[in-house]
């Protein structure tokens, strides 16, 4: 896998000021960086490593936490002056947009999200992380604080060359719509609570 950096501009945001850096890898996927204050410097760098998730990220929908988890990284960061976010575009867990509906669709049936993935025939997580590592590695950032609850993320980015020296809890509030969601991620992905 081979990833190159493309170009970069000003983002503003209600947040702060991001710089957004557009990578295209050679599967022809398009990933990108929103940094903020100088992060190629030794000292370790407040991170997030972003699934994306259309329905969350951009509806506002309420079956799962990554809208408010994508805000308040801007927040956290923000509040920081220094940071970077990585939108990775493997949505779904990596199984893409359709197929994710589709497990939405077995999920409103009554299974759970791991069911849902194993019914369609797929693993319940499909995320790989090497892009990740490359595109930290073309912006210098050398060691992260990375902002997730999910130990198995920080295990896949350990394995995939990155230096991450804390795990920072990144909970965000819940709702009657994705509390079994949240549940299925703790008993059966691992997920901190
Ligand atoms: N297959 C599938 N993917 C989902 C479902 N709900 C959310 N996702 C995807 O899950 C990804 C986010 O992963 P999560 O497991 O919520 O969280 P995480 O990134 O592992 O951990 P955190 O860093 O703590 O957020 C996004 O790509 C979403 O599109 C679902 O029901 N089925
Ligand atoms: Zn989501």
């Amino acid at each position: 896998m081979t990833i190159k950096l493309v170009t970069a501009t000003v983002l503003p945001t209600p947040f702060a000021e991001f710089r957004l850096h557009g990578f295209l890898a050679d599967n022809g996927k398009e990933h990108v960086a929103l940094t903020l204050g100088d992060v190629s410097t030794d000292s370790p760098v407040l991170a997030r490593v972003h699934s994306e998730c259309l329905t969350g990220d951009a509806l506002f929908s309420l079956r799962c936490d990554c809208g408010p988890q994508l805000e308040a990284a801007m927040q956290k960061i923000a509040a920081e002056g220094r940071g970077i976010i990585l939108y990775l575009r493997q949505e779904g867990r990596g199984i893409g947009l359709i197929n994710k509906i589709r497990a939405y669709a077995e999920q409103d049936k009554g299974l759970d999200t791991v069911e849902a993935n194993e019914i369609l025939g797929f693993l319940p997580d499909l995320r790989e992380y090497d892009v990740a590592a490359e595109m930290f590695k073309q912006l210098g950032v050398q060691q992260i604080r990375l902002l997730t609850n999910n130990p198995r993320k920080v295990t896949k980015l350990t394995d995939a060359g990155i230096n991450v020296v804390e795990r920072v809890q990144h909970r965000v509030k819940t709702s009657s719509y994705n509390q079994r969601y949240l549940a299925t991620k703790a008993d059966k992905l691992g997920h901190l609570p």
